[in-house]
């Protein structure tokens, strides 16, 4: 018998391709080392070209798994990904908080506020923004925006570096305890800069920008990373910067899959003599 590892929870959609979503998450879960737990809300219809549909699992069964696992297993993180409507959002946020999960509570809570694939394609209900706003900011120990959601969410279009943390302002106003500005849309320089503010710190990640359109499940690598090490008892910085290192690796080895965009891929932390993500 071995030691029990820490868990790692996602609330999120299945992806089809494997690339993204729940199966993303799962797989980085375990390149991290923490057993991972699920509560699926969609089903999404979906390859490396597109997302061709989907249909959302019942908001009284997103409660159930979360709180079937929450109290039999227990939850060290928890993380969110696409939530799909208002409905679920709504009940994800009064479970969280019946189960000890969210900001000021026992259990850290990454907020990723998936609002449509990197095609494109919605994975979010129109109405369903608001809901993000002010059910599940408040409640994040982070919140991981792409730049597109930045400009959903507040309004501001981040076209260089220097307006993230303008971004992260007023992403902090909606009462998150940190806000992490991804840089990989902001294309045109070789470098790939996330910024990470809780309004009193703030840290530039900097990592190196690859030349590959196979970025399939950054986000959700990257999310999911950060949620497996809060699991493990890092602070949210020290969290982030592992993650950051993670998935500047698992970009670098992604892969081409299908006719569109191929995935990043963990497959690196298989071999031999890889360092475990907190070397
Ligand atoms: N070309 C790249 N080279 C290196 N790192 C990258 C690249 N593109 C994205 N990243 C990193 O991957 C993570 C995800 O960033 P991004 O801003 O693309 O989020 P996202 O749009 O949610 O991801 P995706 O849509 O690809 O799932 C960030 O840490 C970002 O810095
Ligand atoms: C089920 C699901 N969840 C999340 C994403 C976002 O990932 P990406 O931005 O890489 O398309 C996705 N495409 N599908």
């Amino acid at each position: 018998m071995t030691e029990t590892p820490k868990t790692a929870l996602t609330i999120a959609g299945s992806d089809s391709g494997g690339g993204a979503g729940i199966q993303a998450d799962l797989r980085t879960f375990f390149a991290c080392g923490v057993h991972g737990l699920t509560a699926l809300t969609a089903v999404t219809v979906q390859n490396s070209v597109g997302v061709h549909g989907f249909t959302e699992i019942p908001a009284d069964v997103v409660a159930a798994q979360i709180e079937t696992v929450a109290g039999d297993m227990g939850v060290n993180a928890a993380k969110t990904g696409m939530l799909a409507t208002a409905e679920i959002i709504a009940t994800v946020a009064a479970t969280v908080d019946a189960v000890g999960i969210g900001r000021g509570r026992r259990v850290p809570f990454v907020v990723d506020p998936v609002a449509a694939s990197m095609h494109g394609d919605p994975l979010l209900r129109e109405e369903a923004l608001e809901a993000i706003r002010t059910e599940l900011l408040p409640r994040a120990t982070v919140v991981t925006p792409n730049l597109d959601e930045v400009r959903l969410l507040t309004g501001i279009s981040v076209t260089e570096e220097t307006v993230q943390r303008e971004a992260a302002e007023a992403l902090l106003a909606f009462g998150p305890q940190w806000v992490l500005v991804k840089g990989g849309h902001l294309a045109g320089s070789t470098r790939c800069v996330d910024l990470l503010s809780d309004g009193t710190h703030v840290v530039e990640l900097e990592g190196r920008r690859y030349d590959t359109p196979h970025t399939h499940g950054g986000g959700d690598t990257l999310a999911s990373a950060v949620t497996a090490h809060l699991a493990k008892g890092l602070g949210v910085p020290d969290a982030v910067s592992v993650g950051k290192r993670f998935i500047e690796r698992c970009v670098a080895e992604s892969y081409p899959l299908g006719q569109g965009v191929g995935p990043v891929s963990p497959f690196w932390r298989l071999a031999p003599d890889s360092p475990a993500p907190t070397d």
